[in-house]
């Protein structure tokens, strides 16, 4: 039997994904140990290869069969766009994606003038307003603290992640519009799902019952 190897997260979403894998009695203690600097982690028993990366470069992994499984966030499935089949909401990570902005940011939303859009998404950003409002903007990507953007006069609005809204709240910003809910999802290589198809199955049913 050959190893199936799994990407994670970093960051948020890596205890929660442990966590879960825990519960359905696949564990690699290794990668908990945060003091290691190692990258890559097996259980032999279980013929399981585990690694953490970037969310951006889980389903880069996946697609390109370096790794046959991922869990990442949705938000990043629909920014990078990669063939990879979506075969569970793992019902942890939940957030929104808002457009958000001042007051200010409303009225020019609402005005259909030519608008600046902040965003570390901008493909999702696009989407929203291009093909599912029929509005054009301008899209301006940045990299973190997107809630700067509006408050500094870099665009009018932003397009972010909203989970319990302190960030907004504490920058004068609030929710203007909401783009989609997002939340963490087990992803799979589209050739591992057919030759590794019992094995793939077998873990997604059990992790149904825990979800
Ligand atoms: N409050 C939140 N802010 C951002 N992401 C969240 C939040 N709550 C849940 N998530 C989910 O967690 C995933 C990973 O978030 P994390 O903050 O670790 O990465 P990041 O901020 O995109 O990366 P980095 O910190 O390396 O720039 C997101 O892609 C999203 O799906
Ligand atoms: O609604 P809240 O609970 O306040 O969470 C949302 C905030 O958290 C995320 O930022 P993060 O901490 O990842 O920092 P970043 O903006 O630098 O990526 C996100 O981009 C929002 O700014």
């Amino acid at each position: 039997m050959r190893y199936l190897t799994i990407a994670l997260t970093k960051g948020r979403l890596a205890s929660s994904t442990l966590a879960l894998f825990n519960k359905i009695g696949i564990t690699c203690e290794e990668i908990e140990d945060k003091s290691s600097r190692k990258l890559i982690f097996t259980n032999d028993n279980l013929k399981l290869r585990f690694f953490l990366a970037k969310g951006p470069d889980v389903p880069t992994y996946v697609e390109y069969g370096a790794a046959d499984i991922g869990i990442v966030g949705k938000d990043t499935i629909l920014e990078e766009g990669r063939s990879v089949h979506e075969v569970l909401d793992l019902g942890f990570g939940k957030c929104r994606m808002c457009v958000c902005g001042s007051d200010k940011g409303r009225e020019a939303l609402n005005s259909r003038e030519l608008i600046r859009v902040a965003t570390k998404y901008p493909k999702i950003a696009k989407h929203y307003f291009f093909n599912k409002k029929h509005q054009t903007v301008e899209i301006i990507k940045l990299n973190g603290s997107i809630e700067l953007a509006p408050i500094v006069g870099l665009s009018e609005v932003i397009v972010d992640i909203v989970e319990t809204g302190s960030t907004l709240r504490e920058n004068g910003l609030g929710v203007l519009e909401e783009v989609c809910d997002l939340s963490a999802r087990m992803i799979v290589n589209p050739v591992s799902m057919r030759m590794e198809n019992e094995r793939i199955k077998e873990m997604v049913n059990k992790l149904k019952q825990v979800v």
